[in-house]
């Protein structure tokens, strides 16, 4: 695991890209695996700019996204499939037709977590898979539990997660309360992982994941058994993690 530590936001958007860009430049046809969330819009902009002026081409990128909201119709501007047009997609010379988002309006929730996985393994794999975490070790949205939760699958969020992601909805209870997201499994298939955090909200639980014990209460601890993980963090992100280890 390599950590990064950067200024501030910007800093780490910064890097994220950059990340992002030299994989690219190695395998124009990567599998990226993407995240949505606040963290990682500044390294979408830094992305989509590197795009503009030529310097990176998505033209045979594949993206596979980790988790949508559900039920939630994709022309819900709350819904991740539009995040991601939004915030990516739409500004970048990528074909709509590969990238692929958990169907937040699925029938059958346990039949589309099946098919999202043998859709990513059957291409491949992901290649490099973007992550953020949540105040509560959440990634995707697999929540604290008592289980690594190993496939696509539905999940009730977190009291915490509601209250955390009602920032971007008009009032709380417009918040769903569940889920589609990549099981943790599903997530630990990908080649190399990238992280990003940013802020002292996250400081807390940074320290948990990365120096604490592997624990499906914090989630994203399992990426301590992953063999390639790169963590971009800003200062005020990495704060206890460095007090921790001076
Ligand atoms: N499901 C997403 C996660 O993929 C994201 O990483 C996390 C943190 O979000 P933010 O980046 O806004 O802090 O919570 C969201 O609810």
């Amino acid at each position: 695991m390599t950590i990064y530590v950067t200024k501030n936001y910007d800093e780490m958007s910064k890097k994220g890209a950059e990340i992002i860009a030299e994989f690219l430049k190695v395998k124009p046809a990567a599998n990226l695996g993407l995240a949505t969330g606040g963290t990682p819009v500044g390294m979408y902009k830094e992305l989509i700019e590197m795009n503009k002026k030529g310097e990176i081409s998505f033209k045979e990128v594949s993206a596979y996204n980790l988790d949508e909201y559900y039920p939630i119709e994709k022309t819900n501007d709350q819904s991740y499939d539009y995040f991601m047009k939004d915030n990516l997609f739409n500004h970048v010379d990528i074909n709509i037709n590969n990238t692929h988002i958990p169907n937040g309006m699925a029938a059958n929730c346990e039949a589309e977590g099946k098919a999202y996985d043998e859709l990513v393994r059957a291409t491949g794999g992901v290649d490099i898979q973007v992550l953020g975490i949540g105040g509560n070790g959440h990634i995707g949205f697999n929540e604290p539990s008592d289980i690594f939760e190993p496939i696509t699958h539905q999940v009730t969020l977190d009291e915490r997660t509601i209250q955390d992601n009602a920032r971007f909805f008009n009032s709380i209870d417009e918040v769903p309360t569940q889920a589609i997201t990549m099981g943790i499994g599903t997530i630990m298939t990908a080649k190399s992982i990238l992280l990003l955090a940013s802020g002292s909200g996250k400081a807390t639980i940074l320290r948990e994941m990365l120096l604490g014990k592997v624990d499906p209460r914090v989630p994203a601890s399992i990426l301590q058994f992953h063999k390639d993980v790169k963590v971009v963090l800003d200062e005020e992100a990495a704060a206890e993690l460095l007090s921790e280890i001076k």
